[in-house]
């Protein structure tokens, strides 16, 4: 998050009373010692004791020097014109021309001037070498030196550049975040300092404990730049030049992306793209189908706080269902319908970004989606499925559908046809529909006995695949969130229609009790769930509490209730089995399909298991 002004005004006055010698507060540089090399998994997991930085080695910096002299004192982002000369390196314009331009949103805002010779993007997938590198033998030359006394290959940098800190300037206390600041060593090397009394660099692991660096030109110095930093120029004239350079414990796994001078880097605050890589990469890029109250909105919730993945305009784009467009005629018509509900031009120019929805009524209406899906969306989608044990997903689907609390658009989606039955009715209702279509021939609706005989000839048969494209033409509707109560726990059946027609590998199909039952196991989830979409993981998450919880009274409850009144008698016609009972022997051969398909497919066990 960005330092308020204010907050940087006044670290700005407190590191100037530093820097004045005849002050009581005077801030003198700490010793330089040489810890060596500052191990990487100090920056991961920092313990007591450690070196925040260590004075690695002494350097003769004159080539440098003489290269980057030239223009190196001059503010380019006053309105004030300044000539550009082709030798000038630091001029934006020549840069842009010669180089590469890159934002890099904070250090421009303070007005500091870079010359940027390799860089990667905050996940490590591509590393740049820039024109400026490529073409500039000198610049090579001037820069082995450092990499020969720090023991390290060019194949190891993922960042170099010069910086150039403006008189007056103060960067304030940070710790650089991304994911490549816990792979790499930071290396600062003052180039031109002209006055090192009037720069108070300071590092350490908290704001008490900073200690200042003796920045004289030729000090080369490793801080950990995951603790706290900052840096002051307090010259009233003189900018300030250090290399900064990143390099990781062995070469970057891929060899360098080699740019082109004057070619458009397109950037968000953690990727980068070269402008021929635009729309490499279709929008959406995946979709969470169902099941409607398995942890969806978590899923969905956690998937994009990955700088990576950017949301949809809406979570739920009904895209290809209810808000399909059937006026639309030409696949070109209804593709860019649908685009429209993701953020599908900006995505365009940044091919490392990717988006997608979670409409969690896809899953069941398979006989609507998927022939759109094969037209419109013709690439390869990543799939998440969430499941959860059926008959608490039954409960909190009916919970959902008759709460009269939301808002005017929640209320019209769900429905009113629940609004005065029982959640037992509803049960009864969506059995008789499933036996009328000629899905329930293995179960007694009125007793709730299975005969394992007919189920053994039924399942996976072409006359259960029938009944259950009749349910759906049927009882799907598009006007209402009020259907298919126990027919969307029917998981296995409901995957069946998808995996005929799309690969396995593109489903992760996880289970709400087991895969975000607490911290620990999200964190395992996401980072199962961000390789399926072939991004690096992250390794925090920001929020990883449940989404869309709701209270309300289990049915169980309610028939325990009726039980009193009743003086103990079950309300289920005919039998003494609870209701609970019922649902669980209902579901039960259904979740055994499940199983087996789960793990014929790598997905696990859900390991939802019923007393019965
Ligand atoms: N992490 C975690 N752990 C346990 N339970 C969780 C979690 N995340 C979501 N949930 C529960 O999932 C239910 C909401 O599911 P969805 O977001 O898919 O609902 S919706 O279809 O989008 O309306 C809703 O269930 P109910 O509270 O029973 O209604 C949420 O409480």
């Amino acid at each position: 998050m960005a330092t308020p002004a204010e907050l940087i005004q006044k670290q700005h006055e407190e590191a100037l009373s530093l820097l004045s010698i005849d002050s009581s507060k005077y801030c003198p540089c700490a010793e330089r010692l040489n810890h060596g090399e500052l191990p990487l998994t100090t920056k991961r997991s920092p313990t007591a004791n450690q070196p925040s930085w260590s004075s690695r080695v002494r350097i003769d910096v004159t080539p440098l020097q003489e290269i980057v002299r030239e223009g190196y004192n001059v503010n380019y982002h006053s309105n004030e014109k300044t000539s550009s000369s082709n030798t000038n390196l630091w001029h934006p314009v020549t840069a842009a021309q010669h180089n590469v331009s890159v934002c890099r949103p904070s250090h421009d805002q303070w007005g500091i001037g870079k010359i940027v010779l390799i860089f990667c993007d905050d996940f490590l997938q591509q590393c740049y070498h820039f024109p400026y590198w490529q073409m500039r033998a000198d610049i090579r030359a001037a820069v082995q030196p450092i990499l020969d006394v720090l023991g390290i290959q060019v194949s190891q940098c993922v960042r170099l550049l010069l910086a150039s800190l403006p008189p007056q300037t103060t960067i304030p206390l940070h710790q650089d975040s991304g994911e490549w600041v816990h792979q790499t060593h930071r290396v600062h090397v003052p180039i031109l300092v002209p006055s090192p009394e009037d720069i108070l660099f300071r590092s350490g692991p908290d704001d008490a404990t900073l200690q200042r660096i003796d920045c004289h030109e030729g000090h080369v110095f490793e801080i950990n730049n995951a603790q706290r930093h900052a840096v002051t120029n307090g010259s009233s004239e003189h900018y300030r030049v250090h290399l900064i350079l990143d390099y990781m414990d062995q070469p970057f796994r891929l060899p360098p992306v080699v740019l082109t001078p004057g070619e458009v880097l397109y950037q968000t605050r953690r990727s980068l793209n070269r402008v021929c890589d635009q729309g490499s990469r279709p929008t959406p890029s995946f979709m969470i189908l169902g099941a409607q109250k398995a942890g969806t909105t978590s899923l969905y919730q956690y998937l994009t706080q990955h700088d990576l993945v950017i949301p949809a305009k809406r979570r739920e784009t009904h895209c290809l269902d209810w808000r399909w467009d059937e006026k639309l005629k030409t696949v070109e018509q209804q593709r860019e319908w649908c685009q429209k509900f993701y953020h599908t031009e900006e995505l365009y120019k940044h091919a490392a970004c990717l988006t997608g929805d979670s409409t969690p009524s896809y899953l069941l209406d398979s006989r609507r989606v998927i022939p759109r899906i094969q037209a419109i969306f013709n690439w390869p989608l990543r799939f998440f499925v969430m499941v959860r044990e059926p008959v608490a997903r039954a409960e909190s689907h009916y919970a959902m559908v008759t709460s009269p609390v939301g808002t005017e658009a929640q209320l019209k989606t769900r429905g009113v046809e629940w609004r005065n039955k029982s959640f037992w009715q509803v049960v009864q209702e969506d059995l008789q529909q499933m036996h009328d279509c000629g899905l329930l021939p293995h179960w007694n609706v009125e007793e709730g006995i299975f005969d394992a005989n007919v189920w053994k000839e039924f399942s996976g048969s072409a006359a259960e695949d029938q009944a259950w494209s009749l349910y759906l033409e049927r009882h799907v509707l598009l006007n209402t969130g009020s259907y298919g109560l126990l027919a969307r726990g029917l998981y296995e059946l409901q995957l069946r229609s998808w995996l005929k027609t799309f690969r396995a590998g593109q489903f992760l199909v996880l289970v709400l009790e087991r895969d975000l039952a607490d911290t620990e196991s999200i964190h395992r989830t996401m980072q199962r769930a961000w390789a399926h979409l072939g991004i690096p993981g992250i390794t925090s998450l920001d929020d990883t509490s449940a989404q869309n919880t709701r209270e309300y009274k289990s049915f169980v409850e309610e028939e325990n209730e009726e039980k009193k009144e009743e003086g103990g008698e079950s309300s289920l016609g005919g039998t003494r089995m609870a209701k609970k009972e019922y649902l669980q022997r209902f579901f039960q051969p259904y979740n055994e399909r499940l199983e087996q398909l789960m793990e014929q497919h790598g997905w696990g066990s859900h390991n939802w298991s019923y007393e019965l």
